[in-house]
């Protein structure tokens, strides 16, 4: 076993898939639907990357930008309309309301399906099923682990939390396919108009739709499960990173002016409303809201370590440091049949490639100056080379966008227990995580008061 945290070997194993595959069981847990871009390997992984890169273009980069801003903008109703404190502030679970949020960002940018702030408060099931689609989505992604290890046998069982799962699955496929089959139906009746602006999803049907040589792209099964991917992967990181986020920001009030600082150049006079105008307007001048972003995932990367096969005896670069202080380069010989962990953490907290004071929150560290410029190869949130993150643009705009907004309209503040509490407190209370799909930030209680010059 290889524990890699050094920038040459690391790009070394991400750039060479051949030599360093995935590790197909590691994929087990989003791979009920059958194979998807995420979990296949070689020409099988060509063909769903192929089949589903379209789904990521600069129209629908657009798209993510608008409907991050409706979202947020609804989010802030429900929060204007909320139980309020002595300071005027509404306490928010924030864990639970990104959540809510990334998936209803992924669903109407993913997948043009527009729910409401909220009308998503309390989903009941539409007519004929027995589990709405947030809950069936939510109960599968976090009953993950439950479904990779219960043997089938056990859903016989009366054991509440596996009858719930077995549902929640089976619910869940059952939307997706409803979801498939309304969206191919639309695509035949518009025959092929408005395809420019189509949505991620709208692109991927499309994708299947293609013959090649008698045979379609994606199979069907492979679409569901793709379909599945898409939505995991792109509500539960961006999630946590606005999680973390936001709690980062609580801790670090001269953080927080900063961001604050920016929206209100930005937005002198309130927040944007035409959401085309402002991603042309506006994405390049929220530098500070980038780099809140970046640093989080920085601190807090949704995949911690990654593993590769290694696929045929093979060489990486290393070194060491010699009696005299003087750094020495050699080769790790690496046997076929070991495994080589890329340890994305270590790297992000390497005092080495980000300088000593590597453990604070300082979004600053991701601006170049004359002198320095931030350290590309050592920040792998979404990894790098052929498998990195499709998803990229999507999570990063989004992020974006969304602190942007808080920071122009609301001070976000520590819960009244902490305020007074010292770091180590605050940490283990804002901070701690659990590893479930991807890093998940465990209890973010936070406060959020309107600015008193909110437009
Ligand atoms: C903060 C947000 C995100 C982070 C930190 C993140 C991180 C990652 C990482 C580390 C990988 C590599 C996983 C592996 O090799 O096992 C990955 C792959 C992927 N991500 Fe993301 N992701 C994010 C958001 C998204 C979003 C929003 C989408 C889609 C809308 C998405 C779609 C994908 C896909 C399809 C892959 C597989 C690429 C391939 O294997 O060819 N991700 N992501």
């Amino acid at each position: 076993m290889f524990w890699v945290c050094d920038t040459v070997a690391l790009k070394q194993i991400a750039n060479d898939r051949h030599t360093f595959p995935k590790r197909p069981e590691t994929y087990q847990a989003i791979m009920f639907y059958g194979p998807n871009v995420v979990s296949a390997e070689g020409q099988d992984w060509r063909r769903h990357r192929d089949a589903t890169k379209a789904a990521f273009g600069e129209s629908n980069n657009q798209l993510v930008w608008a409907e991050s801003m409706r979202t947020v903008k609804e989010w802030f109703e429900a929060l204007d309309s909320g139980k309020k404190d002595m300071q005027g502030a509404v306490t928010q679970e924030v864990h639970g309301v990104m959540t809510r949020l990334a998936l209803l960002i992924i669903s109407a940018a993913g997948f043009g399906r527009h729910v409401s702030f909220m009308a998503d408060e309390h989903p009941s099931p539409p007519p004929g099923y027995k589990m709405a689609f947030r809950p069936a989505l939510l109960t599968a992604v976090h009953n993950m682990a439950l479904k990779v290890l219960a043997p089938r046998w056990a859903y016989s069982l009366p054991i509440e939390v596996l009858k719930n799962t077995d549902l929640a699955y089976s619910e869940l496929k059952r939307h997706l396919e409803e979801m498939i089959s309304r969206t191919r139906a639309q695509l035949m009746g518009d025959s092929g108009q408005g395809r420019g602006q189509a949505d991620l999803f709208k692109r991927l049907i499309s994708a299947n739709e293609v013959e090649e040589e008698g045979k379609a792209k994606l199979n069907d099964s492979e679409l569901l499960s793709n379909t599945y991917t898409f939505l995991l992967a792109g509500h539960e990181t961006t999630a946590n990173a606005l999680s973390f986020a936001c709690a980062l920001l609580a801790m670090h009030p001269e953080v927080q002016r900063k961001l604050q600082a920016e929206a209100d150049t930005v937005w002198p006079d309130g927040l944007p409303v035409d959401g085309a105008e402002s991603y042309r307007e506006d994405v390049n001048s929220l530098k500070y809201a980038e780099a809140v972003f970046r640093e989080t995932t920085r601190l807090f990367p949704a995949e911690t370590r990654l593993s590769k096969m290694v696929s045929q005896d093979t060489r990486l670069k290393a070194r060491k440091w010699g009696k005299n202080g003087k750094e020495e380069h050699y080769e790790v010989v690496v046997p076929q049949g070991s495994t080589a962990w890329l340890d994305i953490w270590a790297t992000h907290m390497s005092p080495e490639y980000w300088g000593p004071d590597v453990n604070e929150f300082k979004p600053e560290r991701f601006f170049d100056t004359d002198t320095y410029k931030w350290p590309r190869d050592a920040y792998l949130p979404f990894m790098i080379g052929p498998r990195s993150c499709m998803g990229q643009r999507f999570a990063e705009l989004e992020g974006r966008c969304v602190l942007a907004h808080i920071a122009s309209q609301y001070d976000i503040l520590l819960p009244p227990e902490l305020e007074n509490a010292s770091e180590e407190e605050k940490n283990k209370k804002l901070l701690s995580w659990d590893i479930r799909v991807a890093l998940t930030a465990k209890d973010v209680t936070l406060r959020f008061v309107k600015r008193a010059n909110a437009v």
